[in-house]
C-alpha cells in the first residue's frame, strides 16, 4: 500500500481529480484517507487531502508525498464520500468543498521563499541573504533585485520554494506542579531559612494542592513572583509544563442547567415518532410544523436526550441571526459541558477549538450555524434543522450546498432521522410533506393555552389621507404608549432590504448611483457620506444636483436611525434599544443589547431582521411592523413566501407566556394575500394560494431551477457569452426545459462588472450537470485568463 490518491489543493477544472504520489519508506503505515498532506506539484509544493490509500497506480513514475500535515485524518470516510457528493450536485471543485467542510485554521498557507543552492552568491544578492540559507521572497520585493535574482535562478545559484504552513494554532498555558511528595515537600518546608516566606507559601500550597495550577493563577493568589517560582523550579521542587487549553466563548458564563419538562400532548406525539425511527435506526425526515410558542425547542431537547442515551451524537442546525445567547443558553442548560457551539461570530481559533472537541469525540452535542452540518461525527444519531425556511441555509458562494440536503444525506449513511422545524416551512418542504416524502408532525397550539396575538392590519394610504405624514400611525403610536403606562415591551420591526435611504433629486428626479454597480447610493448620516453596498464606494452628500444643480437634493426612504429619532420624538419619555448592522458591529454587543432589554432596562426594542427571530420574552405584548410590504416589491419569484414567513416570525415574538399580546402591521397593500393570511395566521390557505401561483408560473417546488450568471468588465462579452450558454443548452438540454434569457442581471453591474444571467427550468434533466460542465471546461480557458466568470446554482435562493 504505497499509492496515496491526492486531490491537490489547484481550484481549477484541469486539477479537479485525484492526481497519485507514492507514499515514501518512512511514511508507511503513516498515511490514511483524510489527512492532509503536502505534496509536489510543477515547480511548487501544496498542500492536499489523501482520498485513498492503493498499491497501485498506473503511473510508473510517481512523485513521493513531500511530508504529511496531520497525525490523525481531519476528513472522516464518510465526509469524504459526502464532499465528493456534495462536488458532484453542486458542480464545485473537489478542494473547494472539502475545505468548506473543515474550520478556516485547517486551510494551507503558503510562503514564497528563495532558497540559496551554491555557497557564493554574486555580491547584490548575497548582501540581500546575509549568510542565510533561505530568505522570504519578499526581502527580494523590498529590494528590487528581480534581474539579479532571475539570473541566480537560471545558473542555478538559488531556487524559488514554496513553504506550506498549516493555520492552526493550539493554545497552550503555562502549568507548575509539585515534583514531591507531601512529606517530601515539608522536609524542604523545614530546611529553608526564616526569611523565605515566599517560598514557604508556595509549598505550603503544594502541600494542600498536590496537582497543577496555571502559573497565573498561581502568582496571583499568592502574591508571589516569577522569579521566586523559578527559584523553585531550579531547585527541582516544582516543575513547569505547557499544557494545551480551548478557547471557550462560554467558559466564564454561568449557565443555569435546566430538567426536561412533562411534554403536552401534542409534543408527546412529535417526539414519540422521532424517538421510533431512532430506536428503530432507520432514515426518516420529519417536518415539525409548530406554530410559534408551540414548545418545538422542548422537543429538539428531549430528542437529543433520547439520542444521547443510545451513545449516539446529535446536529443542531440554527440560523446565523437566531445563534443568540438565548438560544445557545438552552442546550447548554440542558447538556452543558456536552455541547459544542459553532457559528461565524467566534474567531477562528475558537472555531477551531470547538472543532478539534467533535473530532475528539468530547463533546455529543453541536449547535451551529450552516456548516456545522459537516461536523465530523461518527455516530450521529439525530439531526435538527431549527427555523428550516431560512434561506441562508443556501451557501451563496463555492460549493453552493443547501444544509438541508447536506444533513438528509448524512442521515441516510448514518440510518437516523432528521427533523425539519419552522412555523412556516419552506414551500418545497411543505410539499413534500404532502407528498408523503416527509413525515408531518403538527403542533397548532401555543404552549399555555396561550392565543396567538391578535393582528391589526392599518393601511397607510388611509393615514396619509387622514393627513398623519409620520411614520407611525395614530394606532401603533397609542399602542406604544399604553405599554409604557403599563409598564410593558414593545418590539417594532423594520425590514432593511428594499428601504434603506437613497438620495433624489426633487425637481428632476435624478437618483444618486455608484458609478460601479447599478444600484442607488446609501445615505449614511453620521459622516453625511452616500455608500455603496455593494463595492463600499463612497463619496460626500452633494450640495446640488450634479444633473440640474438644483438644491432640493434630498435623501429619501427610512434607515433605523431615522426611525430611531422618530420615534424618540415623538415619544419622548421611551427608553429604546436600536439593534441593527451598526450597533452589534463590535463583538458581544449583540448580547449585550438583548440582555438589556431582557432586564427590562428599555420599552422598546427596534430592530431589523435579527430581532425576528427565536426571540422568547415573557414582557413582550406589542410588535409592530412598520412596512409590511418592504420585501414583497424585490425581483424574486419568493417574494411573498418571504414576506409570510417573516410577519408571521415577528408576530410570534408577542404575548409568549401570561400576558396576551398584540400585533400591529402598517401597509400599502393589506389586500396582497401574504399580508392578510399572516394576519390570520393561516399558513395553509397560504400554502394552497402561493402553490397555485406557483404552477402557473412555472417555479419550485413544480419546476426546478438552475440560474447561470455570466459576468465581464465588458458587456458585449458578457452578452456574447450568456448568449452561447443559452444556445448550447437549448441544443443538449430536452424539448420539456424552458429556459429564460439571456438578459441582464437585477443588478446588472457590481464593480465594474456587467451581469447577465440565463435561467433553466425544467422537471428531470438528468444530464444537466454533465452539460453544464462541459459548458464550464469549454470557458475555463478564458476564466483563468481573461477575467470572465461565470457561476452556476443549481438551487437559487438569490435571484439578483
Ligand atoms: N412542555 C412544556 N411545559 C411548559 N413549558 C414549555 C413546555 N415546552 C415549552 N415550554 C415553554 O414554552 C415557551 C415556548 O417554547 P419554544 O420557545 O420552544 O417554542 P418554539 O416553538 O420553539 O417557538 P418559536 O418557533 O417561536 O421560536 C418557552 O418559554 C418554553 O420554555
Ligand atoms: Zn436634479
Ligand atoms: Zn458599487
Amino acid at each position: 500500500m504505497d499509492v496515496a490518491n491526492v486531490v491537490v489543493d489547484v481550484p481549477v477544472a484541469q486539477t479537479n481529480r485525484m492526481f497519485d504520489y507514492r507514499i515514501p519508506e518512512y511514511l508507511q503505515h503513516a498515511v490514511f484517507p483524510g489527512m492532509r498532506v503536502i505534496v509536489p506539484f510543477g515547480p511548487r509544493k501544496i498542500m492536499g487531502y489523501v482520498l485513498e490509500v492503493t498499491d497501485h497506480s498506473d503511473i510508473d513514475k510517481l512523485k513521493p508525498i513531500e511530508s504529511i500535515m496531520d497525525v490523525t485524518p481531519v476528513l472522516t470516510k464518510e465526509l469524504l464520500e459526502l464532499g465528493k457528493w456534495v462536488a458532484h450536485h453542486t458542480i464545485s471543485f473537489y478542494i473547494s468543498t472539502f475545505q468548506a467542510m473543515l474550520p478556516q485554521a485547517l486551510k494551507a498557507s503558503y510562503e514564497k521563499q528563495v532558497q540559496r543552492l551554491n555557497d557564493i552568491l554574486p555580491e547584490k544578492l548575497e548582501m540581500i541573504f546575509a549568510g542565510r540559507d533561505v530568505i522570504s521572497f519578499q526581502e527580494f520585493e523590498e529590494a528590487g533585485v528581480y534581474q539579479a535574482l532571475q539570473r541566480a535562478v537560471q545558473v542555478g545559484d538559488v531556487e524559488i520554494i514554496y513553504q506550506v504552513h498549516s493555520k492552526e494554532t493550539v493554545k497552550k498555558q503555562t502549568y507548575v506542579k509539585p515534583m514531591l511528595e507531601p512529606l517530601e515537600l515539608e522536609a524542604v518546608l523545614a530546611d529553608l531559612p526564616q526569611q523565605a516566606k515566599k517560598k514557604k507559601a508556595i509549598i505550603h500550597f503544594f502541600q494542600q494542592h498536590n496537582k497543577p495550577i496555571q502559573k497565573k493563577e498561581l502568582l496571583e493568589k499568592l502574591h508571589t513572583t516569577q522569579s521566586t517560582v523559578k527559584q523553585l523550579i531550579d531547585q527541582g521542587i516544582l516543575k513547569q509544563e505547557m499544557v494545551e487549553t480551548y478557547r471557550d466563548p462560554y467558559q466564564n458564563e454561568n449557565i443555569k442547567r435546566t430538567q426536561p419538562l412533562p411534554l403536552t400532548s401534542q409534543q408527546q406525539d412529535a417526539m414519540n415518532a422521532v424517538v421510533d425511527t431512532l430506536d428503530q435506526t432507520k432514515h426518516q425526515t420529519f417536518l415539525l410544523h409548530g406554530v410559534t410558542g408551540s414548545g418545538k425547542t422542548e422537543v429538539y431537547l428531549q430528542a437529543i436526550h433520547h439520542c444521547l442515551t443510545k451513545g449516539k451524537e446529535a446536529i443542531v442546525l440554527v440560523p446565523e441571526i437566531a445563534l443568540t445567547p438565548q438560544m445557545v443558553n438552552r442546550f447548554k442548560g440542558r447538556f452543558g459541558s456536552k455541547v459544542a457551539v459553532m457559528h461565524s461570530a467566534l474567531s477562528k481559533g475558537e472555531r477551531f477549538d470547538e472543532w478539534r472537541k467533535v473530532q475528539r469525540k468530547e463533546v455529543q452535542v453541536v449547535v451551529g450555524a450552516r456548516s456545522a452540518i459537516f461536523a465530523p461525527f461518527e455516530q450521529i444519531g439525530l439531526i435538527i434543522i431549527d427555523e428550516e425556511h431560512e434561506t441562508s441555509y443556501k451557501q451563496e458562494e463555492h460549493p453552493r450546498y443547501h444544509a438541508r440536503d447536506v444533513a438528509i444525506q448524512r442521515a441516510k449513511y448514518h440510518y437516523c432521522p432528521v427533523i425539519l422545524g419552522s412555523a412556516t416551512p419552506a414551500l418545497e418542504s411543505y410539499a413534500r410533506a404532502k407528498k408523503g416524502v416527509y413525515q408531518l408532525l403538527s403542533m397548532p397550539e401555543r404552549m399555555n393555552n396561550a392565543k396567538m396575538p391578535e393582528v391589526e392590519l392599518i393601511d397607510m394610504r388611509d393615514e396619509l389621507h387622514a393627513g398623519n405624514r409620520s411614520m407611525f400611525s395614530r394606532q401603533l403610536k397609542e399602542a406604544i404608549e399604553e405599554r409604557l403606562a403599563r409598564k410593558e415591551q414593545t418590539v417594532l420591526f423594520l425590514n432593511r432590504r428594499g428601504y434603506s435611504t437613497f438620495v433624489m433629486c426633487r425637481d428632476c428626479g435624478h437618483v444618486m448611483t455608484c458609478p460601479h454597480c447599478d444600484i442607488a447610493l446609501t445615505y449614511h448620516r453620521k459622516n453625511q457620506k452616500l455608500k455603496c453596498h455593494y463595492c463600499n464606494y463612497e463619496e460626500n452628500m452633494p450640495d446640488t444636483c450634479p444633473s440640474c444643480e438644483s438644491d432640493t437634493i434630498r435623501y429619501f426612504g427610512t434607515g433605523t436611525q431615522k426611525v430611531e429619532e422618530a420615534l424618540q420624538e415623538m415619544i419622548p419619555e421611551a427608553n429604546i434599544i436600536r439593534m441593527d448592522v451598526d450597533t452589534t458591529r463590535r463583538k458581544g454587543s449583540h448580547e449585550r443589547l438583548l440582555r438589556q432589554f431582557g432586564n427590562q432596562q428599555a420599552d422598546i426594542l427596534l430592530g431589523t431582521q435579527m430581532i425576528a427571530k427565536g426571540l422568547d420574552f415573557p414582557n413582550v405584548t406589542l410588535v409592530g411592523v412598520l412596512a409590511a410590504d418592504s420585501l414583497l416589491n424585490l425581483p424574486d419569484f419568493r417574494a411573498s413566501e418571504k414576506t409570510f414567513q417573516l410577519l408571521t416570525q415577528v408576530s410570534g415574538r408577542a404575548g409568549r407566556h401570561q400576558l396576551p399580546g398584540e400585533v400591529i402591521i402598517q401597509t400599502y397593500t393589506p389586500e396582497h394575500y401574504s399580508v392578510e393570511l399572516a394576519s390570520t395566521y393561516d399558513y395553509e390557505a397560504f400554502f394552497e394560494k402561493e402553490m397555485l401561483i406557483r404552477k402557473t408560473y412555472q417555479y419550485p417546488p413544480y419546476y426546478y431551477l438552475t440560474l447561470v450568471t455570466v459576468s465581464h468588465p465588458n458587456q458585449i462579452k458578457v452578452m456574447e457569452v450568456t448568449k452561447m450558454i443559452s444556445l448550447l443548452l437549448r441544443k443538449h438540454l430536452s424539448d420539456d426545459v424552458r429556459i429564460l434569457g439571456p438578459t441582464a442581471s437585477p443588478v446588472a453591474r457590481i464593480k465594474d462588472r456587467y451581469r447577465y444571467q440565463c435561467m433553466v427550468k425544467y422537471k428531470n434533466e438528468p444530464n444537466q450537470r454533465e452539460i453544464l460542465r462541459k459548458i464550464l471546461a469549454y470557458f475555463e480557458d478564458e476564466m483563468r485568463k481573461d477575467e470572465l466568470l461565470i457561476q452556476i446554482d443549481l438551487q437559487p435562493y438569490q435571484l439578483m
